[in-house]
């Protein structure tokens, strides 16, 4: 059993290592009505962002994860603020690509290293980076990175733990974005900041495109 998990652990971190490929912006998305789902997804891939995380905080959360992995190919989805084994579970099913968590719960945990998934755990402290890295989960966010104490933490984190990697969230945004990911061991970096509820709200899909190049732009340190 052990020796399964131990393959399996590596095969999702290679898996999640191919995705991050994709980033390393992740906006981090709340819908409130499937019919901004599969336009929203497109301003964000026009932008240069294919790297999605579709927050399961909202009713239309689901079907909006549905419609744009059946309508927007180029976009890689990723089920977020997923909270027990049951949401990972409704990831799977949704066909996520992978899924995120701001938390590190022992069930949690359990159930994501049974599964083939790539998941990103969410830790603030050593001791959740710990229980993460101890189920083999080496990239996890940092959340609330910003709140959590910002660079200095996560540096002082990274000290002790040289193989994990952080994806930061909480905080972050196009001022701050190309500061986090010149971090040796940041590899992706996410935020809501490119998708803002208002803009969603007004369908202000040409505004989010523009967020979005700007974010690529911050990313590559310009
Ligand atoms: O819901 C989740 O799965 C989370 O992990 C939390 C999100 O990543 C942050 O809430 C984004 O933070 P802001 O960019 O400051 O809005």
């Amino acid at each position: 059993m052990t020796q399964d998990l131990t393959a399996l652990s590596s095969t999702r971190d290679r898996n999640l290592a191919d995705l991050l490929r994709s980033g390393p912006v992740v906006p981090v998305i709340t819908l409130e009505r499937v019919e901004d789902a599969v336009p929203l997804a497109r301003a964000l891939v026009a932008g240069g962002l294919k790297l999605l995380e579709i927050t399961l905080r909202t009713p239309a959360a689901a079907d909006c994860a549905a419609a744009i992995i059946g309508e927007v190919p180029e976009a890689i989805v990723g089920i977020g603020t997923v909270l027990t084994p049951k949401d990972l579970e409704r990831a799977q099913a949704l066909g996520a690509r992978y899924a995120l968590s701001p938390g590190a719960t022992p069930d949690l945990l359990a159930a994501a290293s049974r599964s083939e998934m790539p998941f990103i755990p969410g830790i603030a402290t050593a001791s959740e980076l710990m229980a993460a890295l101890a189920h083999g989960f080496h990239t996890v966010k940092f959340f609330p990175a910003v709140p959590a104490g910002g660079i200095p933490a996560l540096k002082a984190l990274a000290g002790p733990f040289p193989q994990a990697r952080f994806c930061p969230t909480g905080g972050i945004d196009e001022k701050n974005a190309g500061e986090w990911l010149a971090l040796p061991h940041v590899v992706a970096v996410g935020g809501s900041w490119v998708c803002q509820p208002s803009d969603i709200r007004a369908q202000a899909w040409d505004a989010i495109t523009a967020k979005a190049k700007r974010a690529v732009m911050a990313a590559s340190g310009g």
